[in-house]
């Protein structure tokens, strides 16, 4: 099947960042939660991906058509959810749309208005006075009233409190009940990807550290607690990551067998997204 979107070798440099080879495919019919630490290159990615920044090299094809040469044709079928919201603000909802809606050619009016109201938003009231959570609710509805195949969230939860980010996640997954469907979803806050991601993309210093299916990532790996006194010259060597404090370790290992076999008396878990990402980010453990 054609991936939905191949970023191949995208190289961006800024002063004091760089975006190294970047490559990644997603998937039709997946949310891919694509997440780093603050400052790792996740916007920059995003935007070059879309255009609104120059990439020094490297080839984005959208549905198997080189984006560059098709961009028009491509952006129609993608929905755009960015951190700073790109609205003039002393503009109301409605204005801003009438902005929006003919930079798409599949707008459709009728999929807004029932968004507008689902979310419970007014369309006389100007952009700068809405809150954070109704704010990432228009432009989700935006984002989705122009038939597109590929939503490219941008920290869409960013700032948002629990219950807001848990109606973010109904309204992707709702999305995604139609075949084709795939969400793109960048965020520190990777609790949200425990829920609903298939695939996480780990980025660490404009590098792609990890690219797995989620459940592959959780089960592969396992988050081990227990008494010091397992912790030898040996069993050290199964963990990835390894934190001692008076009263016990706890230490993330790739090679579960091996310790249920070396330290029999250790307590194993499923890790979380959070735990696989601190393993692999810094470059300075046993994982990379
Ligand atoms: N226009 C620019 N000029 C120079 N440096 C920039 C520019 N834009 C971003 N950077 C730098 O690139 C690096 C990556 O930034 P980016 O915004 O992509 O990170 P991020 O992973 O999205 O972080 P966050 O989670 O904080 O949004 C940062 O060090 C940032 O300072």
């Amino acid at each position: 099947m054609t991936p939905i979107l191949e970023v191949k070798n995208l190289n961006k440099t800024y002063n004091n960042f760089s975006l190294k080879d970047v490559t990644f495919s997603l998937n039709k019919d997946c949310i891919t939660g694509f997440i780093g630490t603050n400052g790792s290159g996740k916007t920059t990615t995003i935007k070059a991906i879309l255009g609104l920044i120059l990439k020094d090299s490297g080839k984005i094809k959208f549905s198997g058509m080189d984006m560059d040469d098709n961009e028009r044709k491509s952006k129609n079928k993608i929905g755009i959810v960015l951190d700073e919201g790109y609205f003039y603000e002393e503009l109301t909802l409605k204005e801003m749309k009438n902005v929006i809606a003919p930079c798409y050619t599949e707008w459709d009016e009728a999929v807004f208005s029932a968004y507008i109201k689902q979310f419970d938003l007014k369309l006389d009231q100007k952009i700068a006075t809405l809150s954070k959570g109704m704010r990432m609710k228009y432009a989700v509805a935006l984002a989705l009233s122009h038939h597109a195949d590929l939503l490219i969230m941008d920290e869409p939860t960013s700032g948002l409190d629990p219950l807001v980010r848990s109606e973010l996640m109904d309204i992707l997954l709702n999305f995604m009940k139609e075949p084709g469907k795939s969400v793109f979803f960048s965020t520190h806050i990777t609790s949200d990807l425990d829920k609903i991601a298939d695939m996480i993309i780990l980025i660490d210093d404009g590098r792609i550290i990890v690219n797995e299916e989620k459940d592959e990532l959780l089960d592969t790996h396992a988050l081990v607690k227990g008494d010091n006194r397992f912790i030898n010259e040996q069993t050290q060597k199964l963990f990835l990551t390894l934190h001692q404090s008076p009263y016990g370790f706890e230490g993330i290992t790739r090679k579960k067998k091996d310790v249920r076999r070396l330290m029999p008396d250790v307590l194993m878990e499923r890790p979380t997204v959070e735990d696989i990402m601190l393993t692999y980010i810094g470059g300075n453990n046993n994982a990379n």
